[in-house]
């Protein structure tokens, strides 16, 4: 990798979805390969597609992203690929290869650091690019930096977050909790993530923040801010992040809350933990349970966000631009280090055994990791 330079392709990179009923088990059996996830649960979150029609929103979701990218950034042929769904990565990458595409920003639709967030789609990417028959060219992939705090994803979620209030029964309004929601992660994966662990639980605290600051500039008023968690999966036995949406609604009914609004910040557009785990379920809780509940948009195709698709590629094109980022977190580094969200007993072996060094760069190995490396994290 060198420092900034010609970017030839954008690559859209996301997690897939089912697209009707015979899709659902397949999917699922892609998303839990080698993981341990118990039978029941893995039938409860087909009931959940199937209540959709066995068809998730996402891929949807980012057909409509990748054409506001077009549009956005015209001078590059925009690519997509998934992890557990057609249009798999493995394909679009060889489609990228035979197209002669040498160096594509690759922007993830996660913005948040964690094993299945970040490290995860560098694993995806890494084994796209080895998959590649010997001989072929090998585009390089150059991830795009985390951007949970940039301006242009944290500023609509602000406007959305101010709709979601005025939504609320006025008496409601003023005294509403502000309830941050994310997908829950085994704690294991938490403490792992980021360079130095823990850097998922202290993005979502920074994003909710920045929301809650900018939500107080527009109305004068200072909300209580939580973070909630949401779609726990695997066998009880293991601890996840807590607490759940539901269960927190619950306290709130008791305790006399005046109302909440859920902040879906986990997740850029409406996806199936949006539309079932939050729409569905929590809200039809708080209904049950008389608590005001209302819920924010997700970012999806704001056109501050897709903006900031181009601004994250411009700064691979030339590294002396201004690296725009909220947060004291910020700007998230460019290259993550080699452990970087690798959780015990989860992923692939260090790097350093054979691998192509695209891959190797890709997986953040000290030893082969050359050009741009942010300062913090
Ligand atoms: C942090 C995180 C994100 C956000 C970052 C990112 O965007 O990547 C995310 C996204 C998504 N997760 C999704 C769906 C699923 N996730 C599952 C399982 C899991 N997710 C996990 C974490 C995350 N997941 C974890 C720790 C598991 C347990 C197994 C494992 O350790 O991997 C399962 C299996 C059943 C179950 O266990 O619930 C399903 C079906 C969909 C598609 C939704 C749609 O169709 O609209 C999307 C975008
Ligand atoms: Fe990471």
């Amino acid at each position: 990798m060198t420092g900034g330079g010609e970017v030839d392709a954008l690559l859209l990179v996301s997690f897939g979805g089912p697209e009707g009923p015979d899709d659902v088990l397949p999917f699922l059996r892609n998303v839990t390969a080698g993981r341990a996830i118990p039978p029941a649960r893995i039938e409860a979150v087909a009931e959940q597609y199937r209540m959709f029609g066995g068809r998730s929103p996402l891929n949807d979701q980012n057909r409509a992203l990748a054409a506001a990218l077009r549009a956005s950034l015209p001078e590059l042929p925009v690519y997509w690929g998934n992890r557990n769904w057609a249009p798999y990565l493995t394909d679009t990458v060889a489609e990228m290869s035979a197209a002669g595409v040498r160096r594509a920003a690759c922007f993830v639709t996660s913005a948040f650091a964690s094993h299945s967030g970040c490290r995860q789609y560098r694993e995806d990417l890494a084994g796209a690019l080895a998959a590649l028959p010997a001989g072929t060219q090998r585009p390089e992939l150059v991830k795009l930096r985390l951007f949970f705090d940039h301006p242009g994803f944290v500023e609509p979620m602000i406007d959305h977050c101010l709709a979601a209030l005025a939504d609320l029964p006025v008496k409601a309004r003023a005294d509403a909790h502000l309830l941050f929601t994310a997908h829950s992660l085994p704690l294991s994966q938490s403490a792992a993530s980021g360079p130095h662990g823990d850097a998922y639980p202290r993005q979502l605290r920074a994003v909710a923040d920045l929301i809650a600051a900018g939500v107080e500039r527009r109305t004068g008023v200072r909300h209580p801010v939580e973070i909630v968690f949401c779609s726990r999966s695997g066998p009880p036995s293991v601890s996840w992040l807590e607490p759940d949406v539901g269960d927190r609604l619950a306290e709130l009914a008791a305790a006399g809350a005046a109302g909440a609004v859920l902040v879906p910040i986990g997740f850029v557009s409406d996806h199936m933990e949006v539309v079932h785990d939050l729409d569905v379920v929590a809200l039809r809780r708080a209904r049950g349970l008389g608590l005001p509940a209302t819920r924010a948009g997700t970012v999806g195709t704001d056109p501050r966000f897709v903006a900031m698709v181009r601004e994250l590629v411009d700064e691979l094109r030339d590294p002396t631009l201004p690296r725009r980022s909220l947060s004291v977190l910020g700007p998230w580094t460019d290259v993550c280090a080699p452990h970087c969200c690798q959780p015990p007993g989860i992923g692939r072996q260090p790097p350093g055994s054979g691998l192509v060094p695209e891959t190797a760069i890709l997986m953040g190995d000290g030893a082969t990791m050359t050009g741009r490396r942010g300062e913090k994290g």
